[in-house]
């Protein structure tokens, strides 16, 4: 009860369940996961067309998860998440970890089915915009925009429409946050990163939240301070992904298969 009244404190934009907590974890507790990570056998590694991630809590099949014990340096997180989200109705089993270089993204998508429908994820290194967009299940057909907009009113060519008001939106991800997101934005949106090494912020729905920090992260908005100054009337509102971005995906996979041969 008192992590879900918490939790309303963090909630950003109009869905019902986006939340965003900056500076979930201390410069420490980055260093410390990211040095268990790197530490990691490179085996541990499955490079991807696009970036490359590491598995961490067993096999998830989409039938259920063939288990394997997470770490303590894992557990930490996923205990703290866990306890203080109130979200998942047991602990979270699953993290998977990817690593992005400045210009690598993910192709928007939405989570698979084996997962319990709230996913969690910690952000440290670089800074990166994440994009949602409706799922495609929701577009309107142009044709439909077209005749209902056929009393008068302005026609917005070549944009997109979707259903029940869904619009698109974006979320600026700082090191050291912590993003939680359910319900319609878990099913209803498709999520993504831009495989660029600039991403534009402007207009994304923790605009205030995630720039009180600001100062400790100047080197990253550098290049946008430089153009407010010298253009004054324009302000670009960039981010410069200098270096690598590592995301931790904490998730929970309800059906555990305890025997191999029983799968
Ligand atoms: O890196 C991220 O922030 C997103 C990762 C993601 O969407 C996933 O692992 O399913
Ligand atoms: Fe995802």
């Amino acid at each position: 009860m008192e992590g879900i009244e918490k939790l309303n404190n963090y909630k950003v934009g109009k869905l019902p369940t986006l939340i965003y907590i900056p500076d979930f974890v201390t410069d420490s507790d980055q260093s410390f996961l990211l040095n268990n990570i790197y530490g990691a056998p490179t085996s541990k590694w499955k490079p991807l067309k696009n970036r490359r991630l590491q598995n961490w809590g067993g096999v998830v099949h989409e039938k259920g998860l063939l288990p394997q014990v997470l770490p303590p340096w894992l557990t930490n997180l996923t205990q703290k998440i866990y306890e203080e989200s109130g979200l998942f109705p047991s602990a979270i089993n699953h993290v998977l970890i990817n690593e992005y270089l400045p210009n690598q993204g993910i192709m928007p998508h939405q989570d698979g089915p084996a997962y319990f429908p709230v996913v969690a994820i910690l952000s440290l290194g670089s800074p990166a915009v994440m994009d949602f967009t409706p799922h495609p299940r929701l577009k309107l057909d142009p044709q439909d925009v077209i005749d209902k907009d056929s009393d008068g009113g302005t026609i917005e060519v070549g944009k997109d429409k979707w259903l029940d008001d869904h619009h698109p939106f974006s979320v600026l991800l700082m090191p050291h946050s912590l993003l939680i997101f359910k319900d319609m934005a878990y099913s209803d949106y498709l999520h993504g990163i831009k495989d660029c090494a600039v991403h534009c912020y402007d207009g994304v729905v923790n605009e205030t939240e995630a720039l009180k920090h600001i100062d400790s992260d100047r080197h990253f908005f550098s290049s946008s301070k430089e153009a407010v100054e010298t253009t004054a009337t324009e302000e670009y509102k960039n981010i410069s992904r200098a270096s690598n971005r590592v995301s931790l995906t904490c998730r929970l996979v309800p059906k555990v298969h305890k025997n191999l041969f029983r799968f």
